[in-house]
C-alpha cells in the first residue's frame, strides 16, 4: 500500500475558482482588493515565490502591488516601504516576504505594518487575536495544511497531531490553530530541544513537518495509516526543493502532502483567500 496524496496543487486550483467567483461579485459594486508585496535582496527562492504571488493574483483578478529593494536596503527603507503600502487605499492586504537580510530587525518591521493589512496574520495583533480567540487574518501555511486536509476528509477533530518545528511562520501558530476548538486536535510541538523524536512521532495520527532538515522524518518513526504534510523547503546542491519527509514515508504513511505539490500551493491560495476575506468584511 502507498500513501493517497494530499494533493495541494488541485485543492489550490479549486479555492482560486472559488475565489474569482467573489472577486467577480465584488468587481459587480466597484470594488478591486489589491495585494501588496515588499522583496528584500535577491534570495532566488524568495523571488520566485513573490512572482507567482502576483501571477495568482492576475489569475483571479485581483490587483497587485509589488515593491522590491536591494539586499543593501536598510532599516528606514524597508520601513518607509511599509509605511507606503500602510497608506496605499489601492493595496487592501500584503506581505513582506521573510526572511529579511541579515541585519535588518525583522520584529520591528512586522510590528510597523498596520495590523489590519497583515496579510500573513503575523502582526502581534493578529497572533494576539488568534491566541484570544478572535476572527483576524491567519497566518497562511498553517490555514491553508487545514484546509487541506478538510478537503481530504482526513479527521483533525480528537487527531493527535505532531508538529516539527516552532517557527513564526508555520509551527508556532499551526499548535495554536489546530487546538481551537473549531479545530479540536491535541498538538505536540516538537523542535530542537526535543528529546526522543521517534518517540513523539511515532504517536502521531497527523505530522505537520516544518523543521527545514531535510529528510529529519524517517519510514520507521511513522505510525502507519498517519498523515504527512512536507513543508520543509530546504534546497540541494542543484537548487532543488528538498523537504522534510525521507524517501521511503509513502509506504508507512496513509496520506501525504508532497513538496512540491502540496502544502506550499494553498499557502499562496490561502494568502489570496485573506485578501478576498478582508475586502469583503471591509465592504458588508
Ligand atoms: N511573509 C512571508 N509569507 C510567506 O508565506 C512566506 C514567506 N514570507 N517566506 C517564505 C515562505 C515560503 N513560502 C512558499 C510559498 C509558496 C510555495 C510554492 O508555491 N511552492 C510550489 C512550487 C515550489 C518550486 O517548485 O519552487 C509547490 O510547493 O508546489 C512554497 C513556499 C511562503 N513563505
Amino acid at each position: 500500500m502507498t500513501a493517497q496524496i494530499l494533493d495541494g496543487k488541485a485543492a489550490a486550483a479549486a479555492i482560486k475558482s472559488e475565489l474569482r467567483v467573489r472577486v467577480a461579485a465584488l468587481a459587480e459594486r466597484g470594488i478591486v482588493p489589491g495585494l501588496g508585496t515588499i522583496l528584500v535582496g535577491d534570495d532566488p527562492g524568495s523571488q520566485w515565490y513573490v512572482g507567482a504571488k502576483h501571477r495568482d493574483c492576475a489569475e483571479i483578478g485581483i490587483t497587485s502591488i509589488r515593491i522590491d529593494l536591494p539586499a543593501t536596503a536598510t532599516q528606514a527603507e524597508v520601513e518607509a516601504a511599509v509605511d507606503q503600502l500602510n497608506a496605499d487605499p489601492a493595496c487592501t492586504l500584503y506581505i513582506v516576504q521573510l526572511p529579511l537580510p541579515r541585519g535588518l530587525d525583522e520584529n520591528a518591521v512586522i510590528g510597523r505594518i498596520d495590523p489590519a493589512k497583515d496579510a500573513d496574520g503575523l502582526h502581534p495583533t493578529n497572533l494576539g487575536w488568534l491566541v484570544l480567540g478572535a476572527p483576524a487574518p491567519l497566518p497562511c501555511t498553517p490555514r491553508g495544511i487545514i484546509e487541506l486536509l478538510r478537503r481530504h476528509e482526513v479527521e483533525i477533530a480528537g487527531a493527535h497531531v505532531v508538529v516539527v518545528g516552532r517557527g513564526i511562520t508555520v509551527g508556532r501558530p499551526m499548535g495554536l490553530m489546530l487546538t481551537r476548538r473549531s479545530e479540536n486536535a491535541t498538538v505536540t510541538l516538537c523542535h530542537t530541544g526535543t528529546r526522543d523524536l521517534a518517540a513523539e512521532v511515532a504517536r502521531a495520527d497527523i505530522v505537520i513537518a516544518a523543521a527545514g532538515v531535510p529528510g529529519i522524518i524517517t519510514p520507521e518513526m511513522v505510525k502507519p495509516g498517519a498523515a504527512l504534510l512536507d513543508v520543509g523547503v530546504s534546497r540541494d546542491d542543484d537548487n532543488r526543493i528538498v523537504g522534510d519527509l525521507a524517501p521511503g514515508v509513502r509506504e508507512v504513511a496513509g496520506w501525504v502532502a508532497p513538496n512540491p505539490g502540496g502544502v506550499g500551493p494553498m499557502t499562496r491560495a490561502m494568502l489570496l483567500a485573506n485578501v478576498v476575506d478582508a475586502t469583503e468584511l471591509a465592504h458588508r
